[in-house]
């Protein structure tokens, strides 16, 4: 059965894109079959996986807005049983388009079903909005996962987040979950680290993975390289993380 994630929330650069491209590398590389989904204009999973956005000849926006079969924008990437459906800057329209059309939140929803039965998981990246591309992520997912990153006013805005969720479940997805909540970018040197753990724990209880992802300087080069850090690096500790992240991930199946 394929269960299909998103990686949600609003704030930018809290690791969403890091972990769309390194979770889906580290279940790929555990055997599972991963089709990754940018629905992000900036496309940095895209270029994340070593995709060359100026090569991409249909992509998400095809998806949502020209009813392009999902078939014939997938592509392989350098990891065995790693997928994507890219994103272009082209998807920076869609917002706007999608406005007037029928159904607009239900596009990736009826575009994913026609080709979730080939993965075991689906990971969506979503922008740092919780604007309509955000709507059809949650739409189309089975459950979220929200990454969290310890810095000062690491809850602010969540409230936001969860509002959406709820707003999701209530009218266009009953049966969304929280997957779990991630911690990242955590600088052990520090007791802010410690505070933000305990603080986000108090919140979401059991649902915060055990994985915590430090802040490693491998994970953040390893995009420059159109890398996932388990072929940029499999010996950094990033990539032990994420390969761990991927294990307790699946364990939920
Ligand atoms: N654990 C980490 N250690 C070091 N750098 C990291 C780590 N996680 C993410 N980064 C870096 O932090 C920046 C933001 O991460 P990322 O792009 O994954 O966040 P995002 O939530 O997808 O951002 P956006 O909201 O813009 O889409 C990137 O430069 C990334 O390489
Ligand atoms: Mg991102």
């Amino acid at each position: 059965m394929s269960k299909i994630i998103a990686i949600a929330n609003q704030k930018g650069g809290v690791g969403k894109t890091t972990t769309s491209v390194n979770l889906g590398a580290g279940m790929a590389t555990l055997g599972k079959r991963v089709l990754l989904v940018d629905i992000d204009p900036q496309g940095n999973t895209t270029s994340g996986v070593g995709v060359n956005k100026a090569d991409v000849a249909n992509c998400i926006y095809d998806i949502l807005i020209n009813e392009v079969e999902p078939a014939e924008t997938i592509l392989e990437t350098m990891i065995d049983g790693l997928h994507i459906i890219p994103a272009t800057i082209q998807l920076a329209g869609a917002e706007i388009e999608l406005v007037s059309t029928i159904s607009r939140e239900l596009r990736l929803k009826k575009a994913l079903n026609a080709v979730k039965g080939k993965y075991d998981y689906v990971i969506i990246d979503c922008p740092p909005s919780l604007g309509i591309l955000t709507i059809n992520s949650l739409t189309a997912a089975d459950s979220v996962i929200i990454p969290i990153q310890c810095e000062y006013y690491a809850l602010e805005g969540l409230s936001q987040l969860l509002n959406t969720v709820r707003l999701v479940q209530k009218n266009l997805n009953p049966h969304l979950m929280i997957e779990g909540v991630l911690l990242t970018m955590l600088d052990a040197r520090t007791n802010l680290g410690i505070q933000v753990i305990e603080e986000v724990k108090k919140y979401f209880q059991e649902k915060v993975y055990r994985t915590i992802i430090p802040r490693n300087i491998r994970l953040s080069e390893a995009p420059s390289h159109g890398q996932s850090i388990i072929t940029y690096d499999p010996r950094s500790k990033g990539a032990e993380v994420y390969l761990e992240l991927a294990k307790e991930v699946i364990s939920y199946e």
